[in-house]
């Protein structure tokens, strides 16, 4: 298990003034954007373009979280645009292997997403391909919703693999992660944790991300 990593989401973020949102969380691992294209999800966020201007003005690393149908064709444009850890979803890929290597081979970390009812034993093998795991904790769409603890076995059980075959794999949790959820997420075994109301709805922004930070090194 790696240490713990906070990647506050700009979702809930003034989407007007996104690059000085971002400069209110130095203390960030990462920046999640949620690239939502309203078929995968009923959600319509922002394509490329406005993530290579979002990339620019930023020294944090962005983690791309693509809601988006055809992964295949559609993720390596996002490692372009500066992304330098790229999340596409299972469900959404027609070859994550291939998709997969692709992504590293362009230079960023690869990822794949499971929605809340995608069970993770399917792609056991496929672990070794990937830098991060992400599973969701909510369905995908949306900010603001209540965690989903039903998920929280199999994010046991996914660790429980990445052990099992001597992985690196990071492990990510993504959905109502809060000061309330984020040590349930740890026990579990997750070492990545997504946060975006519970961030941007903070009087200070980066004080939140270092409770996340303490709170799930508690747990850990
Ligand atoms: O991918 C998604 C939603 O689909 C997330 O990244 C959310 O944007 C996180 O927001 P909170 O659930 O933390 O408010
Ligand atoms: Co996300």
């Amino acid at each position: 298990m790696g240490d713990i990593q906070i990647t506050p989401s700009i979702l809930n973020a003034d989407f007007g003034s996104l690059a000085a949102e971002v400069a209110r969380i130095p203390g960030a691992d990462w920046i999640h954007v949620d690239v939502m294209d309203n078929h995968f999800v009923p959600n319509l966020t922002f394509g490329p373009t406005m993530v290579e201007a979002l990339a620019r003005s930023t020294d944090t690393p962005l983690d791309a979280h693509l809601m988006i149908e055809d992964a295949d064709r559609n993720a390596p444009a996002y490692v372009e645009a500066g992304c330098a850890s790229v999340t596409f979803h299972v469900e959404a890929a027609k070859a994550p292997v291939r998709l997969a290597r692709e992504i590293r081979a362009a230079g960023a970390r690869a990822s794949m997403a499971l929605k809340p009812a995608t069970p993770i034993e399917p792609y056991e093998d496929l672990l070794a391909e990937l830098d991060m795991l992400l599973i969701m904790t909510v369905e995908p769409g949306f900010g603001g919703q209540k965690f989903l603890d039903l998920c929280l076995p199999k994010i046991r059980r996914a660790r429980a693999l990445m052990d099992k075959h001597g992985v690196e794999t990071w492990l990510q949790v993504d959905g109502g992660v809060s000061l309330e959820t984020i040590e349930r997420c740890a026990e579990a075994g997750a070492d990545v944790f997504v946060a975006g109301s519970a961030v941007f709805s903070a009087d200070d922004p980066d004080v939140m991300v270092a409770a996340l930070r303490s709170r799930a090194r508690e747990a850990g």
